[in-house]
């Protein structure tokens, strides 16, 4: 990657893209840093779904792509969902042909609403087939701080009546469909179709997302949990930046640390990473 002066992004919604040698190609906010677009060299369409109904304004989250989760997952703690890591502009501090880092560091936003000095960085790197996303969390202050996190990825498929995901027989789940109870993973490949809202506890470092014609293959280190969420037709309609039928055609797989929050002492870092690979 060369390195180029840091530069915060004049227009949070104009996209950065990038271009590999090899034709794989991304895009990218810097609102959220948020990844809209990934094409594998060889192929032509986007394997992130990213809904059309998306909307790009600042407070709101864009529905689709990679949103970063941090300082909080989800509703699990006092912050607004999910953190405010996605409805922050991130500056672009690297850029290659192949891959880019972007930043977040504390604001007087963010300290109204968590008070602790942070570095977060977004490393993506794209080769042929592949696509890694790490986030780093630097504790850049003087006292300890606590978080949860994730890498929210929504994966574009073709009909998710046709989906299924390999890897998770035999792992414990909080299901937040079903009355936050813990299950433990039985069905193997797992049918989707329904409503889903999971997170699988000390996930498998690795997955398989299988439909009739592609495959992908779905990488974690350094999370813990696995979070495994579609809407349906049900949860669809209440969401204004969903189409009606868009539950067709996606499913998040996130790789996160969600339950058991990391603790950083002064000085320290922590990293997390999920490699998509297309097959
Ligand atoms: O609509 P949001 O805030 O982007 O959240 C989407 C979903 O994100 C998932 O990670 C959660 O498990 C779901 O409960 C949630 O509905």
């Amino acid at each position: 990657m060369s390195q180029a002066a840091p530069a915060p992004c004049s227009d949070p919604f104009q996209p950065l893209r990038l271009q590999g040698a090899d034709g794989a190609s991304l895009e990218l906010l810097p609102y959220g840093a948020q990844l809209l677009s990934w094409v594998p060299a060889g192929e032509h369409g986007n394997r992130l779904f990213l809904s059309p109904a998306a909307e790009y304004r600042h407070g709101v989250s864009v529905r689709g792509g990679i949103p970063v989760v941090f300082p909080q997952f989800s509703g699990h703690g006092p912050l607004p969902k999910h953190g405010f890591a996605r409805v922050q502009p991130w500056a672009l501090e690297q850029q290659g042909p192949a891959g880019c880092r972007m930043r977040l560091r504390e604001s007087p936003q963010t300290l109204a609403l968590w008070p602790h000095p942070f570095e977060l960085r977004l490393d993506l790197a794209m080769q042929a087939n592949r696509l890694e996303a790490a986030l780093t969390v630097l504790n850049t202050g003087s006292a300890a701080f606590e978080f949860t996190a994730a890498l929210h990825s929504y994966l574009q498929v073709d009909d998710i009546r046709q989906t299924r995901l390999h890897g998770l027989q035999g792992c414990r789940y909080l299901d937040a469909v079903r009355h936050r109870e813990y299950h433990v993973q039985q069905q193997e490949p797992l049918q989707l179709g329904e409503w889903i809202d999971r997170i699988y506890v000390d996930a498998p470092g690795e997955l398989r997302l299988e439909e009739p014609a592609r495959r992908l293959r779905i990488r974690q280190e350094g999370f813990t949990d696995t979070v495994v969420w579609n809407p349906a037709a049900g949860l669809t309609a209440t969401l204004a930046d969903m189409e009606p039928d868009g539950w067709l055609r996606m499913l998040c797989v996130e790789a996160g640390s969600t339950l058991a929050p990391v603790r950083l002492a002064p000085g320290q870092a922590w990293r997390g990473t999920q490699i998509l690979i297309a097959e």
